[in-house]
């Protein structure tokens, strides 16, 4: 490791199970590298599928003791698990920008928003409300519990290595729940200094496991297990559905967080200068790579130049770089492949009539890094208007009336998220209402809170993860009908 931390025994080369540090894997292990510089900065065990089970039996255990607790006792473990982050959060940080190479401040942002959803849920687990409905006999009273559903499994991705662990943990712990994550193996350091601090916490042995390994191995393991009784994943489509299809003998209950396609739509009379704050803050956080980037820009052809000429301005100003200089705002992709990907829409774009109004083509640069792009003349054969370009690359469609661009803003099978910018209030209303997405942005361009459902429809998934939802998804219903002896009719 290259970077000093205040506490170093956050820095964890083991995987976490049955309240034990696991630092031999059976399969060996597996280098993780800095995507800023390609340098090692550590290993961690890579587990064989007998470790795997080990786990979730522990898990299963783990459970039977959580569940137990006072829901006071579950909310304070959780409040407890918040404050630690918090006081670590600066080296939870500097693990992040090390493994995922986001700028240092991003990941200060994501370790605040990380935290908000275990102190959203720390709260939430007081508010597993159940119902008692009318009977229509007499004699009979009618309750509605939700209970926890038991173990529960997740598989998280590397773009957000800390917030797309809590929004689950959190959700299942407050429901009463255990959980077993496997981070991606990009950035599974972030996730082991979590379980770190989950102990000292407080959480009992076996109610949150970190493992790691083969993806194929432990997703095969996953899905196989009946004592796992949820998973939820956060990737992309095509590794989403085939988790589905593997969880189909189990029936495991699911929530999928897939890719997106997200529009940005602005119309003519939007305010232009907020819509380009917009754009920067949505398009370029993570350096391009988050599922709920806009994807594609549509805008009306009253306010196109305007629009394109001061995001060039804006996105020139952007330094690029290592994450660790406070300065830098966008910084390497998370490896040779991703800009490849971006190359690739980049070419096809500009085969196909696109026009580079602001950059340069993907490559020059060292360490998988990429100078803002704005491609002008987008058309929906590109590659770019149907697949994810997860990287600095802005395309812009221009359009003539309301309806073609809402009309070209839906046309993508995934249903992430949606951005727009108007300002006539019917309009507003509306347009809102004809996205087909998940999660619209209107006027704003940050939309993410622990305290909203976040999820998608379509092609992105299902499920909602935060809000007042967010617990549902990990608990199950039981209903229970009281009679009365001598009371029937
Ligand atoms: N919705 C979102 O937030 C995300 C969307 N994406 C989209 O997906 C594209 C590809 O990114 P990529 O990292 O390859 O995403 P993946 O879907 O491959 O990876 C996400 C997670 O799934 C795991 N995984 C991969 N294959 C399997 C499997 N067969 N069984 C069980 N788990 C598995 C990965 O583990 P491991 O890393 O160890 O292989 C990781 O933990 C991106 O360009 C982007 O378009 C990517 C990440 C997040
Ligand atoms: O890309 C993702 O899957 C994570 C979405 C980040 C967010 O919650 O805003």
């Amino acid at each position: 490791m290259s970077i000093s931390l205040q506490d170093s025994t956050l820095f964890r080369q083991a995987c976490y199970g049955a309240g034990q540090w696991i630092d031999k894997g059976d399969e060996g292990t597996i280098e993780v590298a800095n995507p800023a510089t390609d340098e090692v900065i550590g290993v961690v065990p890579s587990l064989g599928q007998g470790q795997v089970g080990a786990v979730i039996a522990a898990a299963a255990e783990g459970f039977e003791v959580w569940k137990q607790h006072s829901i006071a006792e579950r909310a304070q473990v959780l409040r407890q698990w918040f404050d630690l982050m918090h006081e670590h959060k600066e080296d939870l940080a500097k693990i992040m920008t090390l493994e995922q190479g986001k700028p240092i401040n991003e990941s200060r942002g994501e370790i605040d928003y990380a935290a908000s959803y275990i102190e959203w849920f720390a709260e939430e687990a007081k508010r597993g409300y159940g119902q008692l409905v009318p009977a229509v006999k007499a004699h009979q009273r009618i309750v509605v519990r939700p209970e926890p559903v038991g173990v529960s499994a997740a598989i998280t991705p590397w773009n957000f290595p800390a917030a797309m662990i809590t929004r689950k943990a959190g959700a299942a712990l407050a429901a009463g729940c255990s959980m077993v994550v496997k981070p991606s193996s990009l950035t599974p350091f972030t996730a082991l200094a979590m379980a770190e601090l989950g102990e000292r916490a407080g959480l009992p042995a076996g109610v949150f496991s970190v493992v790691t390994g083969s993806s194929a191995d432990i997703g095969e393991v996953l899905t196989a297990s009946s004592t796992i009784k949820k998973l939820s994943f956060t990737g992309s489509t095509s590794v989403g559905r085939k988790l589905m299809a593997m969880c189909a003998d189990n029936l495991h209950k699911l929530s999928l967080e897939l890719g997106g396609n997200a529009p940005f739509v602005v119309f003519d009379d939007a305010d232009v200068e907020l819509a380009v704050k917009g754009a920067v803050a949505s398009k370029f956080r993570n350096t391009g790579q988050t599922c709920i980037c806009p994807n594609r820009f549509l805008v009306q052809t009253g306010v196109h130049d305007a629009f394109v000429d001061k995001l060039s301005a804006a996105l020139s100003e952007l330094k690029v770089g290592d994450g660790f200089d406070e300065d830098v705002k966008q910084t390497s992709l998370i490896n040779a492949g991703a800009v490849e990907k971006v190359q690739r829409h980049y070419d096809d774009a500009l085969q196909k009539g696109a026009s580079c109004a602001l950059g340069d083509r993907p490559g020059k640069l060292a360490h998988n890094r990429i100078d803002p792009i704005i491609l002008t003349g987008v058309n929906r054969d590109m590659q770019l208007w149907q697949e994810e370009t997860f990287g600095p690359l802005a395309p812009v469609m221009r359009f003539e009336t309301e309806q073609e661009g809402i009309e070209a803003a839906n046309d993508t099978p995934f249903g992430l998220a949606a951005y727009f910018y108007a300002q006539q209030s019917d309009r507003v209303w509306r347009v809102s209402e004809a996205l087909q997405a998940g999660m619209v942005g209107a006027n704003e361009g940050g939309i993410s809170n622990a305290m909203a459902p976040f999820g998608g429809i379509d092609q992105s998934g299902f499920g909602r993860e935060g809000g007042r939802e967010g617990m549902a998804e990990y608990q199950q219903l039981k209903y229970i009908c009281f009679g009365q002896a001598g009371a029937e009719g």
